[in-house]
């Protein structure tokens, strides 16, 4: 049996080598020949699957992709074949959450505020939309969610607008897949007449896909409006965001939002398990054993941590600086964007990181900076 993989896909050598022979290809370029005589088809959000690219594969059994989005995935096509398709619901929310979580911390360490205080709107409460929200009221923020599919299939959180979250929130987070038709459609949701709404001094971070916001009217709406804030890790037109929008950016990112180790690893590990089933054969490898141990492993905090150690704190699992000083330095040349995504070094969950916390006053042993650092997703 062939596994045709993405390189950049962790841990498949160690999950699907008793399985299969597996060959690696560049996920971005690959053709309707490296594929033609695969059983088995495992990508990531770079590749697009459909009839151009498979309709040789004759012998092809399954898809998987290691993502939450599927927007490159022809599932039509697929189902119209009777070939198993999985994707990975889930296995970054944490990374996005974390990630928002920290690049507002540091976006308002730049800024030389504070981010306590201020009110969020999170635009579209599915899986990193929810894991965002969790990490940002359990620093104590207020939290409000427009997801109007939800609401309407009754989930039972209190929902807002997305008027209501433009004309309240301080912070916009955006966490919706891009669609392209129907009523709720989100491709260009902030679009100019949209952005033009924005509250004055309005923070707008887009972790989801690039085209939810049209980028061309973001770059004019920046030119007279530099108290919007942005933190941008997805373009339009990935892998060549428009050059003149960089600058006007606060934080910039390649995509790398999901990326942390635990994410990745338990999107191949979705997969592996998903193919298990297909194949009809035990599913006997372990999650836990794939990750390294991280170089901190256990810390001691004290009480009363301010906003400017917490991020200290966030620091050590990822610090975002980096990825911020590196993007603005390469995104530009040729292959540049795709470069800085294998070459991102994969961060860690807060899970990873052991805190204990020293209570300065005796009394107060359970203390709320212990509670804040487990709800964040601390281990203790
Ligand atoms: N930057 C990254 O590394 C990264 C990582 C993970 C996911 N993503 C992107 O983020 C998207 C969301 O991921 P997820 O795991 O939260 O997906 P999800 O499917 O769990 O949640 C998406 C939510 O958006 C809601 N929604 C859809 N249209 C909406 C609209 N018009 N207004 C408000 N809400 C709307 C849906 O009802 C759903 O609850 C993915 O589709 C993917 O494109 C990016
Ligand atoms: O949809 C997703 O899951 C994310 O956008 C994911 O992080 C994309 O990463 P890629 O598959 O391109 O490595």
């Amino acid at each position: 049996m062939k596994i045709v993989a993405d390189e950049n896909m962790p841990y498949v050598e160690a999950l699907f080598t008793d399985i299969a022979d597996i060959t690696l290809v560049n996920g971005r370029k690959l053709t309707a020949n490296q594929v033609k005589d695969a059983d088995v088809l495992l990508v990531r959000s770079v590749t697009k699957v459909n009839q151009a690219l498979i309709q040789d594969a004759t012998k092809l059994k399954f898809v998987g992709s290691a993502t939450i989005g599927t927007d490159h995935i022809d599932t039509d096509y697929l189902a119209l074949r009777g070939i198993p398709f999985s994707n990975a619901p889930g296995c970054n929310a944490t990374a996005v959450g974390e990630f928002v979580f920290i690049a507002l911390l540091e976006l308002a360490k730049k800024l030389q505020t504070q981010l306590k205080g201020k009110t969020i709107g999170i635009v579209g409460a599915g899986n990193t939309g929810t894991a965002a929200a969790k990490c940002l009221q359990a620093y104590g923020l207020k939290v409000m969610l427009c997801d109007p599919i939800k609401q309407a299939q009754g989930d039972p959180r209190e929902f807002v607008s997305l008027d209501e979250i433009i004309a309240k929130a301080d912070v916009i987070s955006l966490h919706v897949p891009i669609t392209k038709t129907g009523e709720h459609k989100t491709w260009y949701m902030f679009d100019e007449h949209r952005l033009a709404q924005l509250r004055p001094n309005t923070w707008l971070v887009n972790c989801c896909r690039g085209e939810v916001i049209d980028n061309r009217a973001l770059i004019n709406i920046k030119q007279t409006r530099s108290d919007l804030k942005l933190i941008l890790d997805v373009w339009q037109g990935e892998p060549n965001p428009m050059a003149e929008l960089v600058p006007l950016v606060e934080f910039a990112t390649p995509h790398i939002a999901g990326y942390s180790l635990e994410g990745k690893a338990r999107g191949t590990f979705m997969l592996y398990e998903k193919l298990c089933e297909v194949l009809a054969i035990e599913a006997n490898k372990s999650l836990v054993n794939l990750l390294p141990s991280f170089q901190f492993n256990q810390l001691s905090a004290n009480d009363g941590l301010s906003e400017s150690d917490l991020l200290k704190l966030c620091r050590l699992v990822f610090d975002l600086r980096d990825d911020d000083a590196l993007f603005r330095q390469y995104f530009s040349t040729p292959e540049g964007f795709d470069a800085l995504r294998k070459q991102h070094t994969h961060r860690r969950e807060f899970s990873a990181l052991s805190l204990k916390v020293m209570a300065n006053d005796a009394k107060s042993a359970s203390n709320h900076c212990e509670k804040m650092l487990s709800a964040l997703g601390f281990s203790q």
